[in-house]
């Protein structure tokens, strides 16, 4: 499977639709890779929290006649036309009851949008996503089919903050993901981190790790960048640098069944172990 990465630059001087419209010529530029991913929040800008109600979309269901919003339509659009899944990264997503939350939006060749993800872990303790948006509650996993190319595969999804979250990734893994998709916002002064916890999260699940990080400086907080595509093994495939940049990465599929199965530490988990005295 071909997967692209754009790790979009989100800087105060250009505007959300000028931004919008920028993604999605880049994203028609992939045509050839199965699955593009962009970052989170990339239309507003992780920590612009100030502008989070202003920028709030709907996100819509074709299926009970709700419109979609700005985002999700431009990256419809452009998904159909560079024929590619697109994982469109995050949006601030407004409930007709006026709730936000931190949406990301997974959309198919034919420009659909397939499922939804909404972060389960906010960032910013008492401040920030923390008090603005609501959390989600429920994992999800994404089957992809075969293409031409390759087999199909299982996306999991997880946002940013969630990659400090192992027992959402095993619950991930459980539910059958091999490609584990992080959109993010990362500040710069915690790039080590980024960078540590996305090996990790690749080593201890056996499976890919796909982790796409906004660029450039926004809110005052200058963005990490270093977006990586980490195989089962551990091995980083590609990492980007600190400015936007795509990156594009073959992954072979079957490396995750063989991996689990020439060592197979998931099988060897013990389950339901307390601590004496514990409730
Ligand atoms: N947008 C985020 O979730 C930021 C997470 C972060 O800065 C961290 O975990 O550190």
């Amino acid at each position: 499977m071909r997967a692209s990465l754009l790790q979009i630059a989100v800087d105060p001087e250009e505007s959300v639709d000028s931004r919008r419209r920028r993604v999605a010529s880049l994203v028609r530029g992939q045509r050839g890779a199965d699955l593009v991913v962009l970052p989170e929040l990339w239309p507003v800008g992780a920590f612009s929290f100030d502008s989070f109600a202003e920028e709030a979309e709907a996100v819509g269901d074709d299926a009970r006649g709700l419109a979609h919003g700005p985002t999700c339509e431009a990256m419809s659009a452009a998904a159909r036309d560079a024929r590619v899944w697109l994982h469109a990264g995050s949006i601030v997503e407004r409930t007709a009851d006026g709730r936000l939350f931190n949406t990301s939006l997974v959309l198919s060749p034919a420009g659909e949008l397939v499922r939804t993800y909404r972060k389960i872990h906010r960032f910013g303790f008492d401040k920030g996503e923390a008090t603005l948006m609501d959390a989600g509650e429920e994992l999800v996993t994404v089957p992809l089919p075969p293409t031409p190319r390759g087999p199909g595969t299982t996306l999991g999804l997880a946002t940013c903050y969630d990659l400090r979250f192992p027992e959402l990734f095993r619950g991930l893994t459980d539910a059958g993901a091999e490609v584990l998709v992080v959109p993010a916002g990362w500040p710069a002064r915690r790039r080590a981190h980024w960078s540590l916890l996305a090996r990790a999260r690749a080593v201890e699940n056996q499976s890919y790790v796909l982790a796409c990080a906004t660029a450039g400086t926004h809110a005052g907080v200058e963005q990490s960048g270093h977006s990586v595509v980490v195989d089962p093994w551990g091995e980083v495939l590609a990492e980007a640098g600190t400015g936007e940049e795509v990156l594009t990465v073959e992954l072979d599929l079957a490396l995750v069944a063989r991996t689990r199965e020439q060592f197979p530490v998931l099988r060897d988990r013990r389950l339901g172990l307390t601590a004496p005295g514990a409730r």
